[in-house]
C-alpha cells in the first residue's frame, strides 16, 4: 500500500522503475507540469484581485472566446515544458497547430509530445467555480533526430505513457497515472509542495451520481434520454442525484471519489459531441480505466479510437464501470 504524505518528488523517484522508458525522463516531464501547475494555481487563486478575469478578446481554434486565464495557463504550461530538453512537441486546446521544439543541440533529440487543455471549465473561471488543467503524454513515433510531425500526436490513447489533471478547487490537486494506478497529490500552498493525499484512487464499481448538461435534453440521442429517465426512476437504488459542475475535471474527480458517470453525448447541436479526443477524453479515459472505471463513446473504448485530427471531438461516457455499461446498453438499443 502506497504510504500517504510523501512528496510528489519522492513518489516519482520511488516509482521510476515503473516508467517503461529511462528513469529521469518521467521526473522531468512531471516536474515541468508540477511547476506550471503551481504558477497557474497562484494566478487562479488571486484571479478576482488582478485583471485576469473575462475574455481576452480573441477566439481559439474551437471558435470559443478565449478567457484571459486560458491564455495565461497556455503560456505557463508551454514555457515550463519547452525548457526541459525532453519535449519535442506540444499541442494545446488554445493553439491551432502543434508547436515543434528542437533540442538545444539542434539535433531533435527530445522524445516526448505533450497534449494539454491548459484551462478546462473555462465557463466557470469568472464565477469562482473549480477549473482544471488536463495533460496527456506520448513517446514520439517518428525517428529521434528528425523534426516532430502530426503523426506523433495522432496516436490512439492506449499509447499514452502518462496522463493526468490538476484541479484548482477548494484545494489544488495533481492526479496522474503512468499506467500503474492513479495517485492524487494535494498542494500545501504554504510551502508550495505537493503531498500524496490520495494513494491508489479507484472508481467505485457503481454510484448514485449522473453528470450531464440536461439543458440540452431535447437534442440528445434517444439512448441518452432513456438512460437519464432510468437514472431518475424510483426503483432499486434509484433515483440517482444529478450533479453537473460544468468543468469536466471537477465532475470526473467527484465521480471518481464518490461513484458516478459523466456524459457529454453527441446531439443535434454537436454531431460529435463537444469534448476533444486528444487532450480531454484520452487522458481522462486512461485515468478512468487505471482507476477501475470505464470510458467509451457510447459504443466503443475511447482509448482505441484512431485520431485523425488534432482538435477532433468525440461523444464521452466516463465513470463507474457498471454505470457506463448500463448507459451503453441504452445506446445499443438504437445503434
Ligand atoms: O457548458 P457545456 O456545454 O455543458 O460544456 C461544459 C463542458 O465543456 C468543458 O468546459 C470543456 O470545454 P473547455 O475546455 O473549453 O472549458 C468541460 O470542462 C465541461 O464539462
Amino acid at each position: 500500500m502506497t504510504k500517504k504524505n510523501k512528496t510528489l518528488g519522492e513518489f516519482i523517484i520511488e516509482n521510476q522503475a515503473e516508467f517503461q522508458y529511462s528513469s529521469g525522463e518521467l521526473s522531468k516531464l512531471i516536474n515541468a507540469i508540477r511547476l506550471a501547475a503551481k504558477v497557474v494555481n497562484h494566478e487562479v487563486n488571486k484571479a478576482g484581485l488582478i485583471d485576469i478575469l473575462g475574455a481576452a478578446g480573441d477566439t481559439n481554434v474551437q471558435g470559443e472566446s478565449q478567457q484571459k486565464l486560458d491564455v495565461l495557463a497556455n503560456e505557463k504550461f508551454i514555457q515550463a515544458l519547452k525548457n526541459r530538453e525532453i519535449v519535442c512537441g506540444i499541442a494545446s486546446e488554445e493553439e491551432e497547430d502543434f508547436i515543434s521544439i528542437n533540442s538545444q543541440d539542434h539535433r531533435h533529440q527530445n522524445k516526448y509530445v505533450v497534449l494539454i487543455d491548459p484551462l478546462d471549465g473555462s465557463s466557470n473561471i469568472d464565477v469562482n467555480v473549480s477549473v482544471g488543467t488536463i495533460f496527456s503524454i506520448y513517446r514520439r513515433v517518428t525517428p529521434i533526430g528528425t523534426p516532430v510531425t502530426l503523426e506523433d500526436f495522432l496516436q490512439p490513447g492506449v499509447n499514452q505513457v502518462a496522463a493526468g489533471y490538476i484541479i484548482y478547487g477548494t484545494s489544488t490537486m495533481l492526479v496522474y497515472t503512468t499506467g500503474h494506478g492513479v495517485n492524487g497529490f494535494t498542494l500545501n500552498p504554504a510551502i508550495g509542495t505537493f503531498y500524496l493525499s490520495h494513494p491508489n484512487m479507484t472508481f467505485p464499481q457503481t454510484g448514485k451520481i449522473y453528470s450531464i448538461n440536461e439543458g440540452n435534453y431535447i437534442h440528445f440521442p434517444q439512448g441518452v434520454k432513456d438512460y437519464i429517465k432510468y437514472c431518475q426512476m424510483e426503483e432499486g437504488d434509484r433515483p440517482y442525484t444529478s450533479r453537473y459542475i460544468g468543468s469536466l475535471v471537477s465532475d470526473f474527480h467527484r465521480n471518481m471519489i464518490k461513484g458516478g458517470i459523466y456524459i457529454y453525448p453527441k446531439s443535434s447541436l454537436n454531431s460529435d459531441g463537444k469534448l476533444r479526443l486528444l487532450y480531454e477524453c484520452n487522458p481522462m479515459a486512461l485515468l478512468a480505466e487505471q482507476a477501475g472505471g470505464k470510458a467509451s463513446d457510447g459504443y466503443g473504448r475511447i482509448l482505441e479510437i484512431e485520431p485523425t485530427e488534432l482538435h477532433q471531438r468525440v461523444p464521452f461516457f466516463c465513470g463507474s464501470l457498471k454505470m457506463v455499461e448500463k448507459a451503453e446498453e441504452f445506446m445499443a438499443r438504437y445503434a
